[in-house]
């Protein structure tokens, strides 16, 4: 197998990451190449032009490896393999050259934590207890054991532990009872996982995406989440990526409060980037509430990272929108606002996707991907939010938010030559998200469309480094429904380069007049009219007084503070003008 030639990762590009966006695609779900009605690599590589258009720089893919496909493929039965109804390894080498010819990077997931129970580990673990493999995963002859874990499916599992009848004692899984847990406390599970890392690695991959870390390592007495052992085995994960592919990413997928995620990244020697789970769902509740008080709080809570890292931040993924990190009454609350029909819960979130959320109303959506965009972190989008696609509540588990991705309005959507009756998920069927309403064809003709808007937010973003290197100040404020803040970073030239970010959480116009002095050394800004990077306005100039600004409902604004900076190559003019927010769709 000949492995990618890898995009050329200078000794400053190491942190390529920090500035990147990232995007989620499921292979099964984006392109079929070969007409059987389930998308492949082959498929994927034919829409890397689309991709590379689009703006996102590093594609992240779930899993695609051999499965029973059980838990969406999170429940992998062999880690150096590719399931075959997505193609070959071949294959897929060939399409992590081509993403890296345009220069798009690829991470993947990899499942740690479990495997699926028709892995040969897993298979030869309860036939042979005595065997190599027999101490692979956690077994125990009691379930008494480990009974302050929660249980994370809530919908299907009653406990962590299962009775294998084959081997006569119990197993331990924290996702479902055909996801073992490895025993991480195993030197040679460690070993092996370290193996088919570098496996892929070495196939010229860019990292990963490492699945559900927190539960490696068991303790009784504790809730067996975060334990110094799991954090020593990525420590260790983290040694050999340095040594070996330095310039490779891990992306930690830690559902848990802010002061417990940074401790994945160690000193800059565990993760290099992390999700920030609890900002997410605080987004939704903020533009709900017409309130910036829980975003403004969480965000404050969270603790500064090292240098070296980077938060990882998004609205939908392919799970439910998880409400794991809000307290009970916020949990209420969002159920009672976001998931009004039983259908919509899932375990302890809402498997919705980001369009259907918000009513399908642009406006809204619009809003939420400029806070994305401006708030610290690397943002990860899903495939079809860029065109505001729909989902199936009917769908079981979270299928519902895994459709065939709506490429044009044709039978098949663009997306197979099968019979629409063969797709392996049914192509949304709701008459208001639907191919002939919601696809990548009439939108890539239409100038005010979501996904141009989206692209133009994209490049813009992609023209100012500081949205991913600054720091960041809230700037509060006593119109809470206005959430505003400053981002600031030093750029090489030694110029301190500062953006100014408005948000109207209101369906309502909003004026918000800003205290900038407090937060800023306004000498050298007195008189300086603002660079709007989002419109061809013209702004205020700035005074002692407070900075005035007007929004529309739902309105945002990035304003360039900072004078005589850099001429910006920048699409502003109609008709990509992203702060055009007109809907096409309300
Ligand atoms: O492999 C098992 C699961 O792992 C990830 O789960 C994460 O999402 C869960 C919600 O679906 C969440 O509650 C949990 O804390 C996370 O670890 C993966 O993203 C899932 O698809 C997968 O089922
Ligand atoms: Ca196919």
């Amino acid at each position: 197998m000949d492995r990618a030639t890898a995009v050329e990762t200078t000794e400053d590009d190491l942190r390529w990451f920090k500035t990147a966006v990232f995007y989620e695609v499921m292979v099964r779900s984006f392109a079929d190449s070969n007409g059987d009605g389930v998308g492949d690599f082959a498929g994927l590589a034919s829409k890397l032009d689309y991709l590379q258009w689009l703006g996102v720089d590093c594609l992240w893919l779930p899993p695609f490896f051999p499965s029973p496909m059980k838990d969406g493929g999170y429940d992998v039965s062999d880690y150096r393999g590719v399931m075959p109804e997505l193609g070959t390894l071949t294959e897929f080498a060939d399409f992590v050259e081509r993403a890296h010819d345009r220069g798009i990077r690829i991470i993947t997931d990899f499942v740690m934590n479990h495997t699926s129970d028709q892995h040969p580990w897993f298979q030869a673990s309860r036939n042979d207890p005595d065997g190599p493999y027999g101490d692979f995963y956690v077994w125990s002859q009691t379930p008494q054991l480990y009974e302050d874990a929660r249980i994370i499916f809530v919908d299907t599992e009653e406990s962590n532990w299962t009775f294998d009848e084959v081997r006569g004692e119990y197993f331990w899984h924290r996702f479902y009872s055909s996801q073992p847990d490895l025993n991480f406390e195993n030197p040679t599970v460690v070993d092996e996982v370290m193996s088919a890392i570098r496996f892929w690695l070495d196939l010229g991959i860019d990292g990963f995406r490492l699945d559900a870390v927190p539960y490696l390592i068991e303790e009784d007495g504790t809730n067996c989440e975060n334990l110094p052992g799991t954090h020593d085995i990525l420590k260790r994960v983290r040694t050999m990526v340095d040594e070996h592919y330095p310039g490779r990413i891990l992306l930690c997928e830690a559902n848990q409060w802010p002061q417990d995620v940074v401790e994945y990244f160690g000193d800059d020697d565990e993760c290099h980037m992390a999700f920030h789970f609890p900002v997410m769902p605080r987004l939704f509740m903020g533009l709900r509430q017409e309130d910036r008080t829980s975003i403004s709080e969480i965000l404050a809570d969270t603790p500064e990272i090292p240098e070296g890292c980077q938060w990882g931040t998004f609205l939908r993924n392919h799970d439910e929108l998880t409400l794991e990190m809000v307290s009970d009454a916020d949990r209420e609350y969002m159920w009672d606002e976001y998931a009004p029909d039983p259908r919509m819960k899932c375990n302890i979130g809402i498997r919705r996707r980001l369009a259907p959320l918000m009513d399908g109303d642009h406006a809204r959506i619009r809003l939420l991907h400029a806070m994305l965009l401006a708030l610290p972190g690397s943002p990860v989008l899903y495939y079809g939010d860029e065109i505001g696609m729909g989902d199936n509540i009917w769908l079981p588990d979270r299928h519902g938010v895994r459709t065939p991705m709506q490429w044009a309005p044709q039978e098949g959507a663009g997306f197979s030559e099968a019979a629409e009756t063969d797709f392996f998920l049914p192509l949304i069927q709701d008459p208001s998200f639907d191919k002939t309403l919601v696809n990548v064809e009439d939108q890539m003709m239409d100038p005010g469309s979501l996904l141009h808007w989206l692209r133009a937010m994209l490049v813009i973003r992609g023209n100012h480094e500081v949205f991913g290197l600054g720091t960041f100040t809230d700037l509060g404020g006593e119109n809470t429904a206005v959430f505003s803040f400053l981002r600031s970073h030093v750029d090489a030239g030694g110029v301190e380069q500062t953006v100014l970010c408005v948000n109207n959480l209101s369906g309502e116009p909003q004026t918000a007049e800003l205290d900038l002095g407090a937060h800023l050394d306004l000498t050298g800004l007195l008189g300086v009219r603002p660079e709007n990077l989002l419109a061809d306005h013209e702004t205020e100039p700035i005074t002692e007084d407070p900075y005035v600004v007007d929004l529309p409902a739902h309105g945002f604004t990035w304003l360039h503070l900072t004078p005589q900076h850099a001429e910006h190559p920048v699409p502003l003019a109609a008709p990509d003008n992203p702060n055009d927010q007109e809907s096409e769709h309300d």
